[in-house]
């Protein structure tokens, strides 16, 4: 079987309110580079040639990310898009940049997940070409309970998983499910292309954190010094 083109849309439209920092976390620097420069670099520098990249920003961003790409040489193509009223709108506007392709296998990525390694992005990638649709997750480490009106309750959490991204998707699937009304549930892209098509899961990795709150700036850091 031929190898499949793979594209990657890297989410970064939104505007960080839970990091409360006066400028959107993705650009907030970690050792020196933007969050949204390490993810970027992190697929561009997988063994796996993706063909095009598209960066979600939010629309009033574009200049903010261009003088950051001067500043820091970055040499990697990508197509820039505007980001649109919540994650679900960010990636459908990264999806429309892709109209010309009609098959290959595409990733969606939180820009602010700048630690994922290669081995998720590979691993993730392999199974959506197998399954159509495949996620990164991982076990939860703590215990769960939900909320009740009397209280609260245990849950068992062998039944949960905690999800990452990567996302990765049949191009034509990821497709069809972006051309359904928007609901309130949508979280991720999972969410958007369940009722279509399961989702196969792959093995995440705790490091893989999601930047929203100051803490994950210090996590992030002493993770980045340990490589
Ligand atoms: N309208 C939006 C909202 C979110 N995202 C992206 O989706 C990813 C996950 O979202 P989240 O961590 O919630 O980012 P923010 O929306 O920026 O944060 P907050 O909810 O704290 O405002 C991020 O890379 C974010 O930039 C996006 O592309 N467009
Ligand atoms: C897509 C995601 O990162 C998977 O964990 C997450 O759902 C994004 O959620 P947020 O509320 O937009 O941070």
């Amino acid at each position: 079987m031929s190898t499949p083109n793979r594209f990657a849309i890297l989410v970064a439209g939104g505007s960080g309110t839970r990091m409360g920092a006066g400028q959107p976390k993705q650009f907030l620097e970690l050792l020196g580079e933007p969050v949204l420069l390490h993810t970027l670099r992190r697929f561009a520098e997988t063994s796996l040639g993706v063909q095009q990249f598209v960066v979600v920003l939010p629309p009033d961003q574009f200049d903010t990310w261009h003088h950051l790409c001067t500043r820091h040489q970055v040499a990697i193509p990508h197509a820039v898009v505007g980001g649109g009223h919540s994650r679900w709108a960010s990636v459908r506007n990264g999806l429309k940049h892709l109209a010309t392709y009609t098959e290959g296998i595409v990733a969606v990525h939180d820009g602010v997940r700048p630690l994922v390694s290669a081995a998720v992005i590979e691993n993730t990638y392999a199974a959506a070409a197998e399954h159509g649709a495949a996620i990164a997750a991982v076990v939860p480490k703590d215990s769960v309970r939900g909320l009740s009106k009397e209280g609260s309750y245990a849950i068992d959490r062998s039944r949960l998983r905690l999800v990452q991204t990567p996302q990765c998707f049949d191009l034509e699937l990821l497709r069809r499910a972006y051309r359904l009304p928007e609901l309130p549930t949508f979280t991720d892209d999972a969410s958007v292309v369940e009722d279509l098509h399961p989702i196969h899961l792959v093995e995440g990795d705790y490091r893989n954190l999601k930047i929203t709150t100051p803490e994950d700036m210090l996590l992030a850091e002493a993770i980045l010094r340990s490589r």
